[in-house]
């Protein structure tokens, strides 16, 4: 699904209105009628509730009217708190047919504020139609209060569009925000949506269609995707076929230091149906691998850290085809920087380069640059690491992810509770996952997985994108979030890719 920035749903509108002559009035009346049936669909008996409806200056403010008058269909329990002077027009024609119908409202100034307060406290259900996408600004003063208010007392509330105090483009508060219950967007779901805190700030997040032309979405094409399995094929599997068939995986990782990122990696490896799984590695790897999953080939290379040295009894086994996953557990030491470049330079195969290689090969970006089929797995430190940014400049900064992609000619997955991908063209964002992967082994599983999947297909993107939606299924999958071992999430896999299938 298409995700969308502010001035994208804004210009999207304005054509709409501008273009076809859809009049904005029967925008805003849809928005807030499918709003009202999101609400239906959620509480059934609108009319057992009461409610306060928050209008702020904007055409949010207008929908919070519209919702206002149909909600007096249900009960006369409804209170429309007005929080601006100014109005915009369909907001005024909103206001008019509300009060005339006997709506009540009342004109938020700083003497009523504490009788607004009780209104929040008394009421069953709280609107928040305060700012949508137009929100430009820091939320101060009296808008600040009445947020800071709503969060402290309201018994549920229901966000129209976005909650207020979120930046539609970047999911980050302006100030304060709405904590909502349940929100109801307009046609596509913002980035705010997407992002924290915004993901979290927005509860239920609800969608609903309220007819901008379908022709006009095509006109605008997207690069912002929501990623749900419509995005990628997982690798068919043939009843006439042999391990060939299935690809070829050479897993480069282990040290002194990590002896079981290796091992998960190669396991993912095996569970996302790859043929054949090489794991090089050091002797305590290789016997741990062999203690896991026997289907694995050890080959113990290394005593403690890679160095040049290693080369040549690694490349007999890659060809072009092979999937060459570098990094998990490899460590930090300097004969391994120069065996990864080194490594790297001799090889023409699709690579996944992962945990402490992505440290190792920040001085070398030009290798990377002038290959083809890299994918790199960084965590927002090792991408802050890397970029030689701030951790803060780099935490689900989308537009970053694609300009590195574009720039180093690379597939980009950077793993966050919201995990985005770019192939430096379109920029994929993952929501699927819980806390049952914030743990060590879960992006040694990830670079496996992925790294599996492209033994079987060679389609980077692809491979990347199935492989970060199904990790995160996996682990929702467990039944006591948080708790689980980090191997019970790779046994849920091939469940998880069984109904990816379907
Ligand atoms: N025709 C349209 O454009 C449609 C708009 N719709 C609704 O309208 C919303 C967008 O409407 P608007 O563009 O009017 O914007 P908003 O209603 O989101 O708010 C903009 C208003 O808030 C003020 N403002 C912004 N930040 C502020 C801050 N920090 N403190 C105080 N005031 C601040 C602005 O000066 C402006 O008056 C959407 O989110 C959606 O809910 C829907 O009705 C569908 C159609
Ligand atoms: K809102």
């Amino acid at each position: 699904m298409r995700l969308v920035t502010s001035n994208e749903i804004k210009m999207l509108d304005q054509r709409a209105i501008k273009d076809f002559g859809i009049n904005s009035l029967i925008l805003m009346e849809r928005a807030g009628i499918s709003t009202i049936e999101v609400m239906w669909n959620e509480f059934k008996n609108l009319e057992k509730y009461s409610y306060a409806v928050f209008c702020g200056p904007g055409n949010n403010g207008g929908d919070g009217l519209v919702i206002a008058r149909e909600l007096l269909n249900y009960t006369e329990a409804v209170k429309v708190i007005l929080m601006s002077e100014k109005l915009t027009s369909e907001a005024t024609t909103n206001l008019n047919i509300f009060k005339s119908l006997g709506g009540e409202v009342i004109k938020l100034s700083d003497d009523n504020i504490l009788e607004v307060v009780d209104i929040i406290k008394s009421s069953d259900i709280i609107i928040d139609a305060i700012f949508g996408v137009g929100l430009s600004k820091n939320v101060v003063g009296i808008y600040a209060e009445i947020i800071n208010f709503i969060n402290l007392y309201s018994n549920y509330t229901v966000s129209v569009d976005i909650p207020s105090g979120i930046s539609a483009d970047t999911g980050k508060i302006l100030g304060t925000a709405i904590r909502s219950d349940l929100t109801v967007t307009f046609e596509f779901p913002k980035i705010g949506h997407i992002l924290f805190p915004g993901r979290e700030f927005s509860g239920k997040l609800k969608v609903v269609k309220i007819g901008i032309p379908k022709v006009l979405q095509d006109l605008n094409p997207c690069d912002k995707i929501l990623l749900t399995k419509d995005y990628f094929n997982i690798p068919k599997r043939f009843k006439e076929s042999n391990k060939g068939t299935y690809g070829k995986v050479v897993i480069i990782g282990g040290s002194k230091d990590y002896i079981g990122a290796p091992v998960l990696s190669s396991i993912a490896a095996i569970r996302s149906g790859a043929g054949k799984v090489l794991l090089f590695s050091t002797e305590k790897s290789a016997t741990v691998a062999l203690n896991h999953e026997l289907g694995i080939i050890p080959i113990a290379i290394s005593k403690d850290y890679f160095d040049k040295s290693h080369i040549n009894l690694i490349l007999p086994y890659i060809d072009e085809k092979t999937s060459v996953v570098i990094g998990p557990g490899i460590g930090r030491n300097p004969s391994t920087e120069e065996f990864i470049v080194e490594l790297l330079k001799s090889i023409n195969s699709p690579a996944v380069i992962d945990a402490d290689a992505i440290y190792l090969l920040r001085n070398h970006k030009n290798i990377l640059s002038e290959k083809k089929n890299i994918i790199i797995t960084p965590h927002p430190g090792e991408l802050s690491n890397f970029l030689e940014l701030d951790i803060d400049s780099v935490k689900y900064n989308y537009k970053l992810v694609k300009e590195t992609a574009e720039k180093y000619n690379l597939l980009l997955v950077l793993k966050d509770v919201t995990t985005i991908i770019s192939d430096g063209e379109k920029i994929f964002f993952n929501v699927t996952g819980n806390t049952s992967l914030s743990k060590g082994g879960s992006g040694d599983i990830l670079s496996g997985l992925i790294g599996g999947f492209l033994a079987q297909s060679s389609n980077v993107l692809e491979s990347s994108l199935a492989a970060v939606y199904i990790l995160g299924i996996a682990s929702e999958l467990y039944e006591y979030e948080g708790y689980n071992l980090i191997t019970e999430i790779l046994n849920n896999i091939p469940k998880v890719i069984a109904e990816v299938k379907e």
